[in-house]
């Protein structure tokens, strides 16, 4: 009870930062402007206005405090005079604001300035960057950036957002922003120069100059048109850019919530909304009122909390509604790279480029130590929250999907064969964070997905036996094994369940009765559950899976909720060790692929050796017309051959040869 009290006083806690976090940064864009919220607003301010003047609406009482403090920080000691103005634009408005900005501070100051598109810059270039740097972008659809400005957003949001990112990496640089946008778009005004402008400031970027947030809406607009608004801004550029370029110190602005970062991150594991930033400004405190007031009439709670949204979205997830998500994978945006696809591509042919990655439940049955998404998804061991309707979730995801998809298609490399083909998704893997299976319409969001003839690919935590007995038949249907004694599973999953080595087992022997294609999925942690070999084999002897998926654990850096280090991750010949042993105490089992690019091995029931070939692939046209028949149907149903280069012993060790390999520094994982 008060280890409950306790939880809900540090959520609500964590829930009042956002909020007031939201508000600081809200403090930008009333700077030069009203606030996104202000169309909503606009009748009454013009119902009151005799002559048609340009309504405005009052700024809030935290917009008329002081918004940005002064403060000196030495330069550089090598800092060069050079001013860059970068453009993001697609009609041109940006790159002529950017050519008159030339043009003022080439009088102001002998310094030379260069105007450039954003189109071949991107955070590795803006982190060696010693001079002035300034953006002047667009919004467009959706809140996304014209398209030459796409990939320098795309890098620099990531790294904001990537806890492996030193938040010091962009400290030598100074910046100023402009954005160029539409109020008429409420929560979409200025979303990229808003999430540059903060996203710079996250990784220690000294701001210069106030930024400012163009409106061409003229009701809102502080000057009353856009070009006002930058006239005004580019007076304050002008006046403070000389300076900064002369001085031994720079004047530097931040917000006051920027200010205050330091007490804040130790609160809040040093991570930086930048989604919330956006968005909290129109809706965090109503959303936390209706959440409210719901409790107060009985209503059940929305899964996704302001402190979850906040936490999930900095990892990079699109919401849908109030407990789903999507992410666009890391494997997604390689294949469409043409540098290679996940283990999947190797193992069963899907195409990563056409692979969306989802679930209908960001809630989870167990909080496992490797859990790559830090244990900020609420559990629970039934569903007592709102529930969206199917059409609405998978609507919301393929539509969020798309959206990252084309947002992703100004990085360099993108072959445009691929993006194509990405517009049309065919693959569905119900495993990013979560136990899809706790939605309780999991076969109508399946049926959906068939219908679009996408295939699904569904991974369950194996503690509701119930919910896989009634699982229609999906493509792919995964359990994750990742312990092979009721005590390891205990020290490992840390489930929430009792009873749940019972549970485990039953589903074990569930899966065991589907008809269509099984999977054992195994994490070997070294030093953890490596040693367990014989346990293994006779959990494979209850579920008889059609296979045996094995990949070391992916280290994800450092957290409160894990003690995972380096020394836990095999080395790919230590789990291809693991997995022979394995194989060699499972009589109808064979090691039959590897993807050495992500560390993952896999042994297969010699049921898919058929004809003198391995069938490890899949005819998903097949699978959909099967499902569609409504009849009984099996895994040899739909298998197809196995390419001799993803057969263990291939030199290619699993990496389709049609792609052309690019080598990371950073740990590289091996997907969902
Ligand atoms: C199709 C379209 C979508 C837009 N979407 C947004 C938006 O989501 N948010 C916003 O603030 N402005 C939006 N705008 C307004 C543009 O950012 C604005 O017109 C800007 O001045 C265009 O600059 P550019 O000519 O440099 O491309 C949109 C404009 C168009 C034409
Ligand atoms: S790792 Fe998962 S989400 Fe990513 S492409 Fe492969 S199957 Fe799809």
């Amino acid at each position: 009870m008060r280890e409950a009290q306790t939880e809900e006083k540090r959520q609500r806690k964590a829930a009042e930062v956002v909020a007031d976090r939201a508000a600081a940064t809200a403090a930008i864009t009333t700077t030069t402007t009203t606030t996104a919220a202000a169309p909503a607003e606009q009748p009454k301010a013009k119902a009151a206005t005799v002559t048609p003047a340009p309504a405005r609406v009052a700024p809030s009482s935290k917009s008329v405090q002081p918004l940005y403090k002064t403060v000196s920080k030495p330069l550089a000691a090598d800092a060069p005079q050079v001013v860059t103005i970068y453009y993001g634009s697609k009609t041109g408005t940006a790159e002529g604001f950017a050519n008159r900005l030339s043009n003022a501070l080439s009088q102001a100051t002998t310094a030379p300035v260069t105007v450039a598109s954003l189109a071949e810059y991107d955070i590795d270039k803006l982190s060696a960057e010693k001079g002035i740097v300034i953006f002047i972008t667009a919004t467009y659809e959706h809140g996304s950036p014209p398209d030459n400005a796409n990939w320098f957003h795309t890098t620099l949001l990531d790294a904001a957002n990537d806890f492996r990112v030193k938040k010091t990496q962009l400290a030598n640089v100074r910046y100023a922003v402009f954005g160029l946008g539409n109020s008429l778009y409420r929560d979409n005004f200025n979303r990229v120069a808003r999430e540059i402008d903060v996203s710079i400031a996250a990784l220690s970027g000294l701001r210069i100059v106030p930024t400012a947030l163009g409106d061409e809406n003229v009701a809102n607009s502080k000057t009353g048109s856009l070009e006002g608004d930058f006239e005004a801004w580019l007076q304050e550029a002008v006046a403070r850019i000389p300076a900064a370029l002369q001085g031994s110190a720079v004047e530097a602005y931040e917000t006051d919530g920027e200010a205050d970062s330091e007490e804040e991150d130790e609160a809040d594991d040093g991570m930086v909304d930048l989604e919330d930033l956006g968005n909290a400004l129109v809706k965090g405190r109503a959303q936390r009122q209706a959440q409210d007031q719901d409790a107060r009439v009985g209503k059940p709670r929305a899964m996704i909390t302001p402190a979850l949204r906040k936490a999930l979205t900095k990892q990079g997830y699109k919401l849908i509604g109030s407990h789903s998500g999507v992410k666009l994978c890391r494997w997604t945006k390689s294949m469409l790279r043409g540098r290679g696809g996940c283990y999947k591509h190797t193992f069963y042919g899907i195409a990563s480029h056409r692979c969306m990655e989802t679930t209908p439940s960001l809630a989870c049955a167990n909080k496992c130590v490797f859990c790559w998404r830090h244990h900020t998804n609420p559990v629970g061991t039934e569903w007592r929250w709102q529930m969206d309707e199917p059409i609405e979730i998978v609507n919301g995801a393929m539509q969020n999907h798309y959206d990252m998809v084309r947002q992703f298609s100004g990085a360099p490399g993108v072959m445009p064969e691929r993006m194509r083909e990405a517009m049309e998704i065919r693959h569905c893997a119900l495993s990013l964070v979560g136990e899809p299976i706790m939605y309780p319409k999991i076969n109508e969001f399946l049926d959906l997905l068939h219908d679009r003839n996408i295939s699904s690919f569904l991974v369950t935590n194996a503690q509701f036996p119930d919910a896989i007995a009634n699982l229609r038949p999906c493509c792919q249907l995964y359990v994750s094994i990742d312990a092979s004694n009721e005590q390891s599973l205990k020290q490992i999953d840390r489930p929430l369940f009792k009873d749940y080595w019972p549970r485990f087992l039953e589903c074990l022997r569930e899966l065991g009765r589907k008809g269509q294609r099984t999977v054992y999925r195994l994490t070997v942690v070294k030093a953890w559950n490596d040693d367990e070999i014989r346990g293994y084999a006779d959990l494979v002897q209850l579920g008889e899976p059609d296979f045996i998926e094995v990949k070391g654990v992916t280290f994800c850096g450092t957290s409160k909720a894990s003690s995972l280090t380096m020394d836990n991750v095999p080395f790919h010949e230590e789990v291809v060790g693991f997995v022979q042993t394995l194989v060699d105490m499972l009589p109808d089992y064979e090691l039959v692929c590897e993807h050495e690019h992500s560390n993952s091995v896999l042994a297969v029931h010699k049921r898919l050796f058929v004809g003198g070939r391995w069938h490890t692939w899949i005819d998903y046209p097949r699978f959909i017309d099967l499902v569609r028949s409504g009849k009984p149907f099996s895994t040899v149903d739909y298998m197809a051959p196995t390419p001799e280069w993803a057969i263990l012993g291939h030199g290619a060790r699993g990496f389709d040869p049609v792609e052309v390999r690019h080598r990371r520094n950073k740990p590289t994982g091996s997907g969902c």
